[in-house]
């Protein structure tokens, strides 16, 4: 009897020993090994870590339920999962690292330095001017040289000059800050507050009745900043959460549409491109369409900047605008303009608005001149408000324009 006793304790012992055998080597299969360069002292060391779940499982020693010879008995019960190790995955392959734009408030103020840099005589000088003590015929001379020479144009200018004079009689004697707050306040209507500065790009309803994102055309000359001015508004409307879809419309310059997704690529927007020397328009369908399809927030398409003729030129932007136009309305035709060109500029804005309904303008390299005031000019010329301004040839040198943010930077 002790025998039979002893020899079912021996058993009971050893098919103990061998089942706590079996559960360990289980317990070692289902969790990776740990990475070899694993830095964390916190963490549990067979815990795995972010990332490890992308590698592809490194071979390991597997001991099988077969391989411990248990009785049938005592193997682990039938309808328990056998875990088997995952498939391995293919390594995921390298991602381009995305940009992440700066923050688009505030950009004008960040920017002021590139303004009061090349606006100087026109801010700080119209100030050192009007405080002069002797306001004479002269010094109001002088003060409308000023506004002239930066590109105000001729009424705007008189208009300005007769409401300073009429106003600096009416303070008699004039503190510093007083005659700043002055001009600050001339200046700033000049420019005028009551213009919608948004650039529109809200989604709307397409012909179909499906959702159609915000459509922005994107015109000018080739050189005033057309291309680059695209690719930053890209990125101004990634740092501000949407998602964007570009459309290389300019198929007359080989390059154009290698620049423009370059810029895309860099914040994740994907280009839209056709064949050099295409046709623009169907480029432009397609990109609309493919927006559409991929629920992008906006689409932006660049368009040609020069053809062969200027009637050409013409032709085709009304027509990118007409082929556009059956998937839905097209929110915003902005125009692009360099400031450094002055009444060249005005020139071209007037053949623009003859074929597209301009409903914005960007002033480009207004860094690099100091004729700031044309965007008094252009605004009265088109009747159109001026709603991004160009600082720099840095990727987030475009800022919306703040009428009052810019003649702080003009007045310093
Ligand atoms: N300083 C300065 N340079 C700018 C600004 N905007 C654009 N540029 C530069 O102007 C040059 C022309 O820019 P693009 O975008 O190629 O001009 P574009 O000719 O209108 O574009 P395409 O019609 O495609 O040829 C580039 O060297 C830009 O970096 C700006 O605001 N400031």
């Amino acid at each position: 009897m002790e025998i039979v006793i002893l020899a079912v304790v021996i058993a009971v012992v050893a098919l103990g020993a061998i089942s706590g055998l079996v559960v360990s080597s289980r317990k070692k299969k289902q969790l990776p090994p740990a990475p070899p360069s694993s830095p964390s002292v916190t963490a549990p060391p067979a815990e795995p870590h972010v990332g490890e779940e992308a590698e592809t499982p490194r071979p390991e020693p597997r001991r099988t339920v077969e391989e411990v010879e248990l009785p049938p008995a005592e193997a682990p019960a039938a309808d328990e999962p056998v875990v088997e190790p995952a498939a391995p995955e293919a390594p995921a392959a390298e991602e381009p690292r995305l940009e992440v734009p700066e923050p688009t408030a505030g950009r004008l103020v960040r920017l002021r330095a590139r303004l009061s840099r090349s606006q100087n005589s026109l801010g700080k000088g119209l100030l050192t001017l009007l405080s002069r003590e002797h306001l004479d015929e002269d010094t109001w001379e002088e003060i409308e040289d000023t506004l002239l020479t930066a590109d105000v144009g001729v009424a705007p200018t008189q208009e300005l000059v007769e409401r300073l004079r009429e106003r600096v009689k009416v303070l008699g004697t004039r503190t510093p800050e007083e005659l700043r707050a002055l001009l600050r306040e001339e200046l700033v209507a000049l420019i005028g507050t009551d213009a919608d500065r948004t650039v529109h790009t809200e989604p709307g309803v397409g012909v179909n009745g499906e959702e159609k994102p915000g459509v922005v055309m994107v015109v000018g000359v080739n050189g005033t900043g057309k291309t680059t001015t695209t690719g930053k508004l890209a990125r101004v409307l990634v740092a501000d959460g949407k998602s964007v879809v570009l459309g290389a419309a300019d198929t007359f310059r080989a390059a154009a549409a290698d620049q423009l997704q370059t810029w895309g690529e860099r914040v994740g927007a994907r280009t839209v491109r056709g064949p050099e020397g295409g046709d623009p328009a169907s480029i432009a369908f397609d990109a609309v369409k493919e927006g559409i399809a991929e629920g992008a927030d906006v689409v932006l398409v660049d368009t040609a900047g020069r053809l062969h003729t200027k009637t050409g030129l013409m032709d085709e932007l009304g027509k990118v605008k007409r082929v556009v136009e059956k998937h839905g309305s097209v929110d915003e035709v902005l125009l692009v303009l360099d400031a450094t060109t002055g009444q060249n500029g005005l020139t071209q804005a007037r053949v623009f608005a003859e074929v597209v309904n301009i409903t914005g303008i960007v002033l480009t390299k207004l860094d690099g001149t100091a004729k700031g005031g044309i965007i008094v000019q252009v605004q009265r010329e088109l009747g159109v408000p001026v709603k991004l301004v160009g600082l720099g040839e840095g990727p987030d040198d475009l800022a919306p324009f703040e009428p009052e943010a810019f003649v702080d930077a003009l007045l310093g």
